[in-house]
């Protein structure tokens, strides 16, 4: 499977299945306001009475009053007014309905995106392995604005012209229904030159759409790496990149625009005088009367309102693709299975199993654990381990060796096929997501800061008392560096925590995990890219976890998990080797060992 096949979708789904899914999504988003919908059509249907109104009040008044000199001032007035107010009157309805149809897009469109942003939130992290992130967010924004397109561009623009053509046509048949047949038999000459036109321009939309989401992807690149850019001195030659892009686009743009006044209107145009001809010519066979005079003019003024419309509907036929492919991606995503829901119902039993259960239970206790991300290359072998509560623990091995997997799988991340893992006692499936997110805490090589203050930070939206956080922040040595920054605790950190030096994040990332009051952390290479400074100040807060918090230390740098209580060597999915930093010295030509003569030699 492709890496993004997960999100687009996929080939074999048919225009029928994916317009289904379109329109079922879009239901759905829009089912709080579906009242408006029908509203809406109502008031369409009689903005479109009032605009084939206009004609036949035209009508009435060369007929019944200008042609035979029957000069009834009151009625003359009425019918005049009535003549140009329909036209206000049908445009004003109009309009509201736009307004009432945009506000109906906007909501559904938050709806959509608030539904596509939480659901993101709760899939496996299996499923991040395989998404790329720009394609996502692509996802909750780019395909849910399209959506938009659907409701405000096809569903008014459709909906409103269809009223408007069935009324036209159906006021023209009252007139005259031989005429009204001739213009309808006419009429898909229109849909022909829309098709010959949108075949014409298409391979310009593309290119201009293709060119336009790389002029965003430039700007991302560059914003994102510009430290190396501007440390490369290439501000000059992506300069020039980008307006060779932007050029691109711009010839694009223009190449469609020349589609449109080379071929649309002028077509159009010319149509629409065929048609004019063939009115005239069919009244000027006839033995004109002077009822005929009225109709004639009556017609002359559908024709417009038939073509226009036609015109509207036809050209909405490439939106409405491109908006039901992209709904269909939005609703591709939303089938994607969430992760396995940890229910309240599981806290009883897991509440129940840490009451019965005898003696002091371990922290953790991994049984025969196998694990592969792709069947058939196993990552973790027949695994077992047993972690006492309040331990300090290091796990080292090679890169690759499956240091990070264990952590993962200790968070659940992935569900582990094969063998089992406790807390204290209770199977990991079986804990409420609440308490599991209470009980393990953990600090990552990236400490991953939001562009927010100190506090929002370490809070995380967890509701913390300012004591809590600054209780954390003082276990894990922040307090001091943050009290020391201009606004203390309310400090903007900047994106990424930009304001701050790695190792200061990586603290702020401590007190976060602390602050959950955790009774296991876990620690994945969280002094790698810090100072030994820094990591002294780690270490120090580690050390006085101990005995009253299990701590589980993935560490690059040994010198981070030396005292630890035990360490664990990881060779190829495998415990090769355990015990502490002395015994495991003693092993001559053990991976430990040899690991770790390897870092003393590289630091001397
Ligand atoms: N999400 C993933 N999908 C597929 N394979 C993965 C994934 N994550 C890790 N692996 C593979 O699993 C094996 C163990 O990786 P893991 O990250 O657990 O090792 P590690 O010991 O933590 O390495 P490092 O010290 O470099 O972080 C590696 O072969 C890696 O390529």
């Amino acid at each position: 499977m492709p890496p993004d096949s997960m999100l687009t979708t996929p080939d074999t789904t048919s225009i029928g299945a994916q317009t289904r899914q379109a329109f079922s999504l879009l239901r759905r988003a829009a089912r709080p306001d579906q009242h408006h919908l029908g509203w809406a059509v109502l008031w369409l249907m009689l903005a479109a009475l009032f605009e084939v109104m206009g004609p036949i009040m035209g009508k009435a008044l060369i007929d019944e009053h200008l042609l035979p000199h029957h000069l009834d001032w009151p009625r003359m007035a009425l019918l005049l007014a009535g003549l140009l107010l329909s036209g206000w009157i049908a445009s004003g309805l109009r309009y509201l309905q736009l307004v009432r149809l945009s506000g109906l897009a906007m909501r559904s469109v938050m709806r959509l995106r608030e539904m596509v942003y939480t659901h993101v939130l709760l899939l496996p992290m299996s499923f991040f392995d395989r998404a790329i992130t720009g394609q996502l967010v692509s996802r909750v924004t780019n395909d849910t604005e399209a959506v938009k397109n659907l409701y405000i561009q096809v569903l008014f623009v459709i909906l409103d012209s269809t009223i408007v053509l069935v009324g036209t046509i159906a006021a023209m048949a009252w007139l005259d229904v031989r005429l009204m047949g001739m213009v309808l038999a006419l009429l898909p000459a229109v849909l022909v030159i829309v098709f010959l036109y949108q075949r014409w321009s298409a391979p310009a939309v593309t290119r201009a759409r293709a060119l336009r989401s790389d002029i965003n992807g430039q700007m991302a690149e560059s914003i994102g790496g510009m430290s190396v850019l501007q440390a490369n001195n290439a501000q000059q030659r992506f300069g020039a990149r980008f307006a060779a892009t932007n050029q691109a686009h711009y010839t694009a743009r223009q190449a469609e625009l020349r589609a449109n006044a080379w071929l649309l209107r002028p077509a159009l145009d010319l149509f629409n005088v065929i048609l004019l001809a063939v009115v005239i010519f069919v009244f000027g066979q006839r033995q004109m009367t002077a009822t005929e005079v009225g109709v004639l003019y009556a017609f002359i003024s559908y024709l417009a309102r038939v073509i226009e419309p036609l015109i509207q509907i036809t050209m909405q036929f490439s939106q409405l693709q491109q908006a039901v492919v992209a709904s269909a991606r939005v609703a591709t995503l939303l089938d994607e299975a969430e992760a396995k829901e940890h229910t309240a119902a599981a806290i009883g039993q897991a509440a129940a199993a840490d009451q019965s259960s005898s003696g002091p239970q371990p922290a953790v206790a991994i049984r025969h654990l196998d694990f592969a991300y792709n069947p058939g290359q196993p990552v973790l072998h027949d695994l077992s381990l047993e972690i006492p509560a309040g331990a300090f623990i290091g796990i080292v091995g090679h890169t690759g060796s499956g240091k990070s997997t264990l952590l993962s799988l200790l968070l659940r991340f992935y569900p582990a096929p094969h063998g089992s893992i406790t807390l204290h006692g209770v199977a990991l499936d079986d804990i409420d997501n609440e308490r599991f997110r209470a009980e393990v805490g953990l600090v990552p090589q990236d400490p991953f800061l939001l562009a927010a203050s100190a506090r929002d930070n370490i809070d995380m939206g967890r509701g913390l008392t300012q004591a809590q956080i600054e209780t954390a922040a003082r276990a894990a040595h922040a307090h001091d560096f943050i009290m020391a920054l201009d606004r203390g605790y309310d400090t903007e950190l900047g994106e990424g925590g930009s304001r701050l030096a790695v190792g200061q994040k990586q603290l702020i990332a401590i007190a976060r995990a602390l602050a959950g009051q955790p009774r296991i952390l876990l620690l994945d290479e969280a002094t790698s890219h810090i100072d030994s400074q820094t990591e002294q100040v780690v270490q120090l807060a580690l050390d006085e976890l101990r005995g009253k918090v299990t701590v589980i230390a993935i560490a690059h740098r040994l010198s981070t998990i030396r005292d630890a209580d035990r360490i664990i060597v990881l060779n190829h999915g495998r415990i090769t080797e355990t015990g502490p930093h002395e015994a495991l010295m003693q092993i001559e030509g053990g991976l430990y060992q040899r690991l770790y003569l390897l870092q003393q030699l590289s630091t001397s």
